[in-house]
């Protein structure tokens, strides 16, 4: 099945700016792609990255590009191909074994809820689907395949759910991750630290 993975280099994880400067959250997302693609086997699956600009390093996997927003991009996709998976970017947890699961889940649409109420990942079968990202999707995905007859599932998965977005989700890709964002943040002098309270993740120079 081909798995589309969106990808905005432009100027990514802008709610994070407050923990890191713009060319740092530039790495960091590109680190977070890495662990995406390193979790969907080329070999076996047909992955492709639909970024907002060129890469200076070869990803490895195909890619194209398109300046389109995010909703066309994917619509436009889905007009032309199904089933397809769409995989975000920024699930710094994910691993193969979560892909398969999600590939093997039942459904017309497959639904992955990020914490929040996006959807980190999905699975489109019916042509009459289409997406609508932003905001509380995973609620309006529901709704959309609801009006068009369409069955959803959801997948219940810790590992699907964690999208980095807020600098309070930085603490699990340390506790949970040993891939390429984990090691960023360590080299980068991120760590765990109990200020008392709910641990959190700060700088060793804060
Ligand atoms: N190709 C493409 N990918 C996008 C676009 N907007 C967001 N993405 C990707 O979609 C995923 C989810 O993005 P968001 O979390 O909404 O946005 P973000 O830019 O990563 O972060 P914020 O600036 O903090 O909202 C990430 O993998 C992004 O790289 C777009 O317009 N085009
Ligand atoms: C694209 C968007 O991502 P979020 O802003 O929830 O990370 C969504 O999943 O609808």
């Amino acid at each position: 099945m081909k798995i589309l993975i969106p990808f905005d280099g432009r100027n990514p994880k802008t709610r994070l700016s407050q923990t890191l400067s713009p060319e740092e959250r530039s790495e960091f997302s590109a680190a977070m792609l890495e662990d995406v693609l390193d979790a969907i086997p080329s070999d076996s699956l047909d992955p492709e990255v639909v970024t907002t600009e060129p890469f200076d390093r070869d990803p490895g996997v195909e890619t194209s590009t398109s300046s389109e927003p995010l909703n066309s991009v994917v619509n436009s996709y889905i007009d032309s191909t199904v089933p397809v998976a769409v995989v975000m970017a920024d699930l710094p947890l994910i691993r193969t074994e979560q892909v398969e699961r999600l590939l093997e889940t039942p459904g017309d649409v497959v639904l992955a809820p990020g914490i929040g109420g996006g959807t980190n990942a999905l699975v489109v079968r019916n042509q009459s689907f289409s997406v609508d990202y932003h905001g509380v999707s995973v609620r309006d995905h529901q709704r959309i395949a609801r009006n068009r007859g369409l069955s959803t599932t959801k997948v219940d998965s810790y590992r699907l759910g964690l999208d980095v977005d807020e600098p309070s989700d930085l603490i699990e890709v340390l506790l949970h991750s040993s891939g390429r964002a984990a090691d960023w943040l360590e080299s980068n002098g991120f760590e765990i630290v109990e200020p008392g309270g709910r641990p959190t993740v700060a700088r060793e120079s804060d």
